[in-house]
This record gives structure tokens, C-alpha cells and sequence, in this order.
């Protein structure tokens, strides 16, 4: 339910704006390490000269050419560490600054979008995608900055040499260069499009093995779960053939024209029919065997780092897509609200797929009532008592509490106003003392156990080890039931005139249903409640049932109404009763 645009993609460039000026410094500082790094190489040859020469050499020339060469050394060695500090710095800042931007987006989008996701995916895009991104920022743009002005100024030195000899240098490049084409060919693209999918079905079927493995192995179907995997396997090898075949000769013949024999090879050959014909002095190949080697470094650059560069490169495209979900507006000028009177007026709402699911709702929940929402499965009941908490906005019609559109609401006031209990709770690791407290990190222990109490989880509290100050997570794990009961008390203890909840698991446990129950009925008058019912108790406690089906109310009334009516909520009745009122 990805509800980014690629549209509203911040570019790699915006994101990293900010930053502009380290970036040129890191790469300055990278191109004067990197050209003083020819200082030792030309000292070499100008000794070479020097000492070649017949005669007696000058010793001032020689000591110039050693000091020139230990400068340039020198200078090499602080400024790449200079380069290489900045760099990391900069990538620190990098990081935090998109590791902030995700939180301050996380921290806006709608609830609705956070709850469909797993943790650990948004924790890997916080964690390991921002990381990720390190040689992006502290390694490679220096690499390629000065693996490419290196050899140019290389290239503009020999060519003062010999031109001819220069060009016979550049062929090796030329030639590696000349190769890349072959690697782009519709063939060769199809093969690495059938190599990435083979690649992403072997992963998914190894996801999709570890994540069902409880159901898989408690149901037998091990045997099926290995075959996906073997087949994607084979299919993966088959695929991975073909796609060696077709690169491995042009990846070979590029390594083959880069390396440093080849190259020697080349320069040798063509120095030493120009030094035969006597146009070119036998020192002055010394250069080109020495600095020739550099010049393959930028397409060997290019390939280095590769793997780490799309790696970044994807992980870059999921932080974007994080940055681009549509935070829910919020008002400029908030109006506040004149009581809890709950309304929904014509709502509408589909999620990305575009398929309506709530289909022009109208429902008012008068302060201190009790609603109980009733109908099929896939009727949208969830989806509507979500949009009281504000997990969406509607994409039609609007909810107002108190008057007030949800939308024109500040988040302070919804909160105090609206609490909720659904099935997919979260705790924190931290003390059921304080994950009941949550909402009113102040309150006594006193009225920490009577909301618990009344969610009826109390009891299991005090059996556990350090009871309320026992730590989830360490202390003690909870059943779904046992959290949702834990989430009721939450709810309970923030007071708020509005509750909204689903009733599905929350009352697993025959022990504490009654008291959970009790506590429903209490509240009765006291505070407006919206409830997903499914058992025929809480259903005949309520001042309205409201029967949702394919997305619209088709029944509302009281329960006694609705039953002698004959209609949808009569045959639901009927069939619950059947079964002996039970879900
Ligand atoms: N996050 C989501 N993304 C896309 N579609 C969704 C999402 N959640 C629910 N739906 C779809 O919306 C429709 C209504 O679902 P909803 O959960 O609101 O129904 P429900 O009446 O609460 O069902 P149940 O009683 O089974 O929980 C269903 O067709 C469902 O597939």
C-alpha cells in the first residue's frame, strides 16, 4: 500500500544539497593529493633522464628531482588523508541528516501506512539503507574525481613527450572502452533483466519459506515450500549460465586490455620500434611505462565498487520512496473542538489499489452512546473505526468530532478525545506500568491498577515475576489477547470521551470476559463507544447496531428493532444464536 509517487521522489541531488560545498572540498582536496601523486613518478623519470644521460650528471638537478619527488609525496599523503577525513565527516552528516528527515517523515505519515508495514522494514531504511549509502558519499565521488584527472594530466605530459607514443599508450583504454557497447546490447540487457528476476524469485522464496516455516512445518507441506525454492534455484542456474556466457568474454577481453601486462606490452612494442628508428631517445619511454599504467585506472574505476555503488544506489531508491509518503496535512490554524460529538458525513475511502471499500458512509455517535458495528468479513468495519484515530483521511466526504473536521483538529486534541483498542496492539519494552501509563506518563500506580483491573488483565499482572514493573519483552511475554487487554487499560487510563475498538480478540479469554464486559457497560453513558462486535452479548448491550456490508450501512437501528425487522442483522442474530451466541 505504498502510497508514494515516483513524482514526488526527492532527487538524490536535493537531498544532498545542502552538502554541496563539503562535497567540493572533499573533491578538491582529493584531485591535489591525487595530481601530487605524479610529483614521485615524473621525479623517477626526470632521475632516469638525469642519470642516463652521458656525463657526468648536474647534483643540484638530482636533489631537485628527489625533493620534488618527496614534496610531491608529501603532499599526496595529506592531502588524500585530508580528503579522506572530510569525506567520512561528511558522510556522518549524510547520514544523519537523512536518518532526521526519515524520522520527522515517519514521524508525520499517516498511522494507517505505519501499521501496514513491518518494523524491521522501515528499520532497515533507517539503519541499514542509510548506511549503505557510505560509499556514495565518502568514497566514490573522490575516486572518480581523481581517477579521472589523474590521467588526464598524465595524458597532457606525454603527449609534451611524444605525441605518437601517446596515442600507442591510449590504445589499451580505447580498446576496453570500445567493448563497452557489446555490454549493452538488447541481449545482453535481456539477460541481466531474466538474471535480477531469477535473483529476486530466489530470495522470495527463501522469505516466503523462513517467514511461514511455524505454519509450513506444523502443516507438513515442507515438501512443497522446497520444491518453490528448488525450482527457483534451478531456474537461477540456468539463468545465471546464460548470462555468464553472454558477458564473460567481453568482461574478459576488458580485464585482458587493462591490465598492466597488456599495457606494458603495447607501450614496449611501440617504444621500441620508435627508439629503433632512432625518433624517440630511450629515456623518454621511461615515462610512458610508468605513468601508461594510470591511465587504465578510470575504467577500472568505473567497474570497482560497482555492486557497492547499485547496492547504495537501491538503497537511496528506498529512502526516497520513505521521504515521498504523503504526511497527513496539518491544519496551520487548528480550531478547537466543542465537545465529542462524533459525525461522519458521506465518507468515502479506498486504499492505493483504488478500489472503494467505503462507499458514502453517514453516521453520528452521540456523546455517551454505545454503536456496535456489525457485518461480513471484508465489509470495511476496520477500516471505518479507523478513520476516527485519524489512520487515514477520508478520500470523500469528512469526519468531524465536536464539530471539527479531523482534518482542521491539532493532533493534541484527537488524542485527548479519541482512544482506541485494535487488534494489532503495540507495547513498548518497557514496564506494564508504563505501557498502561502511556498516554498519562504522570499517573499514580493507584489508577495504573484500577484501569487495569477494569480491562480485566489485572490478575495476570500481579502473577507475573515484578507484576506491574515487569518489563515486556524481558520479564514477560503476552498473548495477543493478553496485550489487547493491556491496550483496553491504556485506553481506559487516558480518559478520553470517545473509544473506539474491535472487540475480535480482546475478549479470548473466557476468565476475564465478563469483566471486560462489565467495564463496556459501565462506560455506558459515560463515554462513546464505537465497538467491531462479533459476539451477541456485546451487540444486545448497544444503543445502535450499524450493519456494514461492501462498504455501505445497510441496517441501523436498535438490536431489538434490527431483529424483528427480519433483515441482514436478524439473520446474523439467528445464525450467532445457533451456534450458542458464541463469535
Ligand atoms: N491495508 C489495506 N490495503 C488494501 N486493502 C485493504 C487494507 N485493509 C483492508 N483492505 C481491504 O478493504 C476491505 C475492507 O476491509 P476491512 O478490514 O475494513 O473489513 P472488515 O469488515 O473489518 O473485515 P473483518 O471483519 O474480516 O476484519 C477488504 O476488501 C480488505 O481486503
Amino acid at each position: 500500500m505504498s502510497t508514494a509517487n515516483p513524482v514526488d521522489r526527492p532527487g538524490l541531488g536535493a537531498l544532498l544539497r545542502p552538502f554541496a560545498g563539503t562535497f567540493g572540498l572533499v573533491a578538491v582536496f582529493q584531485v591535489i593529493g591525487a595530481v601530487a601523486g605524479l610529483a614521485p613518478l615524473l621525479a623517477v623519470v626526470e632521475l632516469g633522464r638525469l642519470l642516463l644521460q652521458p656525463g657526468p650528471s648536474d647534483p643540484d638537478r638530482v636533489w631537485f628531482a628527489v625533493v620534488a619527488g618527496a614534496a610531491g609525496l608529501f603532499v599526496r599523503l595529506v592531502f588524500t588523508a585530508a580528503s579522506a577525513g572530510a569525506g567520512h565527516l561528511l558522510d556522518g552528516r549524510v547520514q544523519l541528516s537523512f536518518r532526521r528527515r526519515l524520522a520527522d517523515r515517519l514521524g508525520r505519515v499517516p498511522i494507517g501506512w505505519l501499521s501496514g508495514r513491518r518494523t524491521g522494514e522501515l528499520a532497515k531504511v533507517v539503519g541499514d539503507d542509510v548506511s549503505a549509502v557510505h560509499p556514495f558519499i565518502a568514497h566514490t565521488p573522490g575516486d572518480l574525481v581523481s581517477a579521472f584527472v589523474v590521467p588526464l594530466v598524465s595524458l597532457v605530459y606525454l603527449f609534451t613527450v611524444d605525441w605518437r607514443l601517446t596515442l600507442i599508450t591510449l590504445g589499451p583504454v580505447l580498446l576496453a572502452i570500445a567493448l563497452v557497447p557489446l555490454m549493452m546490447t538488447p541481449a545482453r540487457q535481456r539477460e541481466q533483466a531474466e538474471f535480477d528476476g531469477a535473483m529476486g524469485r530466489i530470495s522470495d522464496s527463501v522469505v516466503e519459506f523462513v517467514r511461514g516455516i511455524a505454519v509450513v512445518k506444523a502443516f507438513g507441506g515442507a515438501g512443497r515450500a522446497h520444491r518453490r525454492f528448488r525450482t527457483a534455484a534451478d531456474e537461477f542456474v540456468t539463468t545465471f549460465s546464460r548470462w555468464v556466457r553472454g558477458v564473460s568474454p567481453i568482461a574478459a577481453g576488458m580485464q585482458l586490455a587493462l591490465s598492466p601486462p597488456f599495457v606494458l606490452l603495447v607501450v614496449l612494442t611501440g617504444g621500441a620500434v620508435l627508439v629503433g628508428d632512432g625518433s624517440l631517445a630511450p629515456a623518454d619511454l621511461l615515462p610512458f611505462l610508468l605513468l601508461g599504467l594510470g591511465l587504465t585506472a578510470p575504467v577500472a574505476a568505473l567497474g570497482h565498487g560497482f555492486d557497492d555503488m547499485q547496492a547504495a544506489h537501491r538503497a537511496v531508491g528506498r529512502i526516497r520512496d520513505v521521504l515521498a509518503v504523503p504526511p497527513l496535512p496539518e491544519p496551520a490554524q487548528p480550531v478547537a473542538p466543542r465537545g465529542h460529538r462524533v459525525e461522519l458525513r458521506g465518507v468515502r475511502f479506498g486504499y492505493d489499489d483504488g478500489r472503494e471499500v467505503l462507499r458514502g458512509i453517514d453516521l453520528v455517535l452521540e456523546p455517551g452512546t454505545f454503536t456496535a458495528l456489525v457485518g461480513p468479513s471484508g465489509g470495511g468495519k476496520s477500516t471505518l473505526v479507523r478513520l476516527l484515530p485519524r489512520f487515514f483521511d477520508p478520500t470523500g466526504g469528512a469526519v468531524t468530532l465536536g464539530g471539527v473536521d479531523l482534518r482542521d483538529l491539532a493532533d493534541a486534541d484527537r488524542n485527548r478525545l479519541v482512544s482506541f483498542v485494535f487488534q494489532d496492539v503495540h507495547l513498548l519494552r518497557a514496564s506494564i506500568a508504563d505501557n498502561i501509563a502511556l498516554a498519562v506518563p504522570h499517573a499514580d500506580r493507584e489508577a495504573v491498577v484500577q484501569a487495569a483491573r477494569r480491562a480485566g488483565i489485572h490478575d495476570r499482572v500481579v502473577e507475573l515475576p515484578r507484576g506491574y514493573d515487569s518489563v515486556i519483552g524481558e520479564d514477560a511475554g503476552l498473548s495477543g489477547g493478553e496485550a489487547q487487554r493491556l491496550a483496553l487499560a491504556r485506553a481506559l487510563l487516558a480518559d478520553a470521551p470517545v473509544l473506539v475498538l474491535d472487540e475480535a480478540t480482546a475478549f479470548a479469554d473466557p476468565r476475564t470476559e465478563q469483566a471486560v464486559r462489565r467495564t463496556l457497560s459501565d462506560l455506558r453513558g459515560e463515554k462513546t463507544v464505537l465497538v467491531i462486535a462479533h459476539r451477541l452479548e456485546t451487540v444486545a448491550d448497544a444503543d445502535t447496531v450499524v450493519v456494514l456490508e461492501n462498504g455501505s450501512v445497510v441496517e441501523r437501528g436498535t438490536p431489538r428493532e434490527l431483529v424483528a425487522r427480519g433483515g441482514k442483522f436478524a439473520e446474523f442474530w439467528h445464525a450467532r444464536r445457533a451456534v450458542g451466541g458464541e463469535r
